[in-house]
């Protein structure tokens, strides 16, 4: 009897959480990095000032607006949007480079964004729009942050009333109450989106030798 076929393979998928600022996307995403190595987070660059807490070249690539329009103008960004007043901005490269080694990748980028890359990569692309349990809330968690001043807050507030008209152009949505429940299921997305992706060629060779098994142990029966 022929040996069992290696488990399937996929193609790399671009994982992208949208939500208006506040509502938990960057929290949601870096515990999905922590735990899952083989994802590669995508480095925007952008014209925002840096916040205490951030690193560059770890949450933001910070640049000034005339770095920003050149790299734009180069073609070197897969995707730009102007958000609260500043540019942000995904690099094409790294992006291009974690794809083709076969990983996916992961997008904190905002509605307009991800209807540019929609536009370029649409069959490869899961979207997750995570929305707060109420206004109170996101505004509780914007003051608990405690990153940004009252006038930011203000108009972080503001955006958001546009931003969440957006989130019906998402494959999923989840209502960010609990914190470990919104995760548990954004991990259930990937993984079903994973095996979604599985390369059914492969598949198609272990039915084949299951099949050809089946024949060798019933002949004659
Ligand atoms: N289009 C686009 N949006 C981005 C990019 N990077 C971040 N954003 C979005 O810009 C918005 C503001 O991000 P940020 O300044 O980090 O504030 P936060 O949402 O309060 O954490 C968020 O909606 C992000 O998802 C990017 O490269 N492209
Ligand atoms: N489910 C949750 N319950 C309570 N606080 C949360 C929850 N999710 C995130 N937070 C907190 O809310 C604040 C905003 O979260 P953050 O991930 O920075 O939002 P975003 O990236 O969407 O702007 C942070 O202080 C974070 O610790």
């Amino acid at each position: 009897m022929s040996s069992t076929a290696s488990v399937p393979q996929r193609r790399g998928l671009l994982l992208i959480v949208s939500s208006p600022s506040g509502a938990g996307k960057t929290t949601l995403t870096r515990l999905l990095l922590a735990e899952d190595k083989s994802m590669h987070l995508s480095i925007s660059v952008t014209t925002r000032p840096r916040r205490g807490s951030e690193i560059d070249g770890v949450h933001y690539r910070f640049i000034d607006a005339g770095s920003f329009e050149t790299m734009r103008e180069k073609g070197e960004l897969l995707e730009s949007a102007k958000v609260h007043g500043n540019y942000y901005g995904t690099p094409a490269g790294p992006v291009e480079e974690a794809l083709a080694a076969g990983r996916d990748v992961l997008f904190d980028i905002d509605w307009q964004g991800t209807m540019q890359i929609y536009n370029k990569m649409r069959p490869d692309i899961v979207s997750v729009f995570v929305l707060p349990p109420s206004v109170a809330e996101l505004k509780a968690r914007l003051e608990r942050r405690a990153e940004d001043s009252p006038e930011i807050i203000l108009q972080r507030l503001q955006n958001a009333r546009v931003e969440i008209s957006h989130w019906t152009k998402y494959d999923y949505v989840l209502v960010n109450t609990d914190l470990q429940t919104t995760y548990a299921k954004l991990k259930e997305i990937l993984d079903v989106e994973r095996m979604k992706r599985q390369d059914k060629s492969q598949v198609g060779q272990l039915v084949d030798t299951l099949k050809a098994d089946l024949d060798a142990l019933t002949r004659g029966r």
